[in-house]
């Protein structure tokens, strides 16, 4: 007689299955409440993480958006990541196969593959312990950018804001041109400057497009000193939960 054999109806097995059911089930539980510290581990990794809340922020080159964010880091604690400082980490590393990539697009004024620079944001977040608000310089830059953030970040990320510095080309250039006296940097010059504000209009404009049609832009003329533009900063920042 097969095992299936001793019940005398399909009733009589699924009864006998819902014993076992019960059973074991019933042994699990008791195993639990003997570890309850296997029972709170289990929980926490059932739990919903919190989403990272990242603000935006976004402006033509030479706008302010580093100095804005430093005043910000002091402030209100945000932890800020530059895509630019972190291309330029990623190309002064002898190690990455991505350096030579990262200077011709950096000095053309072009915008770096997603795939690239969302890699590295993506590392900088997820190494970070301290806290999980961000400040995010510079990034997204275009379409591809963006693209690329919803694909990876969409389900971790929260925006909760983009901060747009509103400065005319003329007066980006002059401040550009000022930092390239002492900043090293291969794109402080004329030639790099005028196609990183032609790619900062065509491609970064319709971005920040995207983000007013969702309520989310706050643009804040950066033509005052420092200190009177972080004070319009501060009005937004305060107002953000
Ligand atoms: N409100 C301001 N008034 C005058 N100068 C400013 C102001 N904000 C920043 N600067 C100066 O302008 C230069 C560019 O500023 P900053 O590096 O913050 O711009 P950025 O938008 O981050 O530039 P990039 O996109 O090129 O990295 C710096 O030398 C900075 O000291
Ligand atoms: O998301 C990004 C950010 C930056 N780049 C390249 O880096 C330079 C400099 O960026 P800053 O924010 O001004 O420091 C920019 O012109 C791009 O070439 C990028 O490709 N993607």
């Amino acid at each position: 007689m097969s095992s299936y054999q001793q019940f005398q109806s399909v009733e009589h097995l699924l009864c006998w299955f819902s014993f076992k059911l019960l059973g074991s089930a019933q042994h699990t539980l008791r195993a639990f409440t003997r570890h309850p510290s296997v029972v709170s581990r289990l929980l926490s990794t059932m739990a919903p993480t919190a989403k990272y809340n990242v603000l935006f922020v976004l402006g033509g080159p030479g706008a302010g958006k580093g100095t804005q964010c430093e005043k910000i880091v002091a402030k209100y604690g945000y932890v800020h990541l530059s895509a630019g400082d972190l291309l330029r980490a990623e190309r002064a590393d002898k190690t990455s196969k991505n350096g030579d990539l990262i200077e011709w697009y950096i000095t053309n004024g072009a915008i770096v593959p997603v795939e690239i620079t969302i890699e590295l944001i993506k590392n900088a977040m997820e190494n970070t312990t301290s806290t999980n608000s961000f400040l995010i310089d510079g990034f997204p830059r275009n379409k591809d950018n963006l693209d690329g953030w919803t694909k990876i970040m969409d389900d971790k990320a929260e925006v909760k804001q983009v901060l747009n510095f509103d400065l005319s080309e003329e007066e980006c250039l002059a401040r550009a041109m000022k930092r390239g006296e002492t900043s090293g940097r291969t794109d402080d010059n004329v030639e790099s400057f005028k196609k990183r504000f032609v790619t900062f209009k065509e491609s970064t404009q319709p971005i920040i497009d995207h983000f007013e049609v969702k309520n989310l832009v706050t643009t804040i003329s950066s033509v005052p000193g420092p200190d009177e533009v972080f004070v319009e900063v501060c009005k937004v920042l305060d107002n953000l939960q």
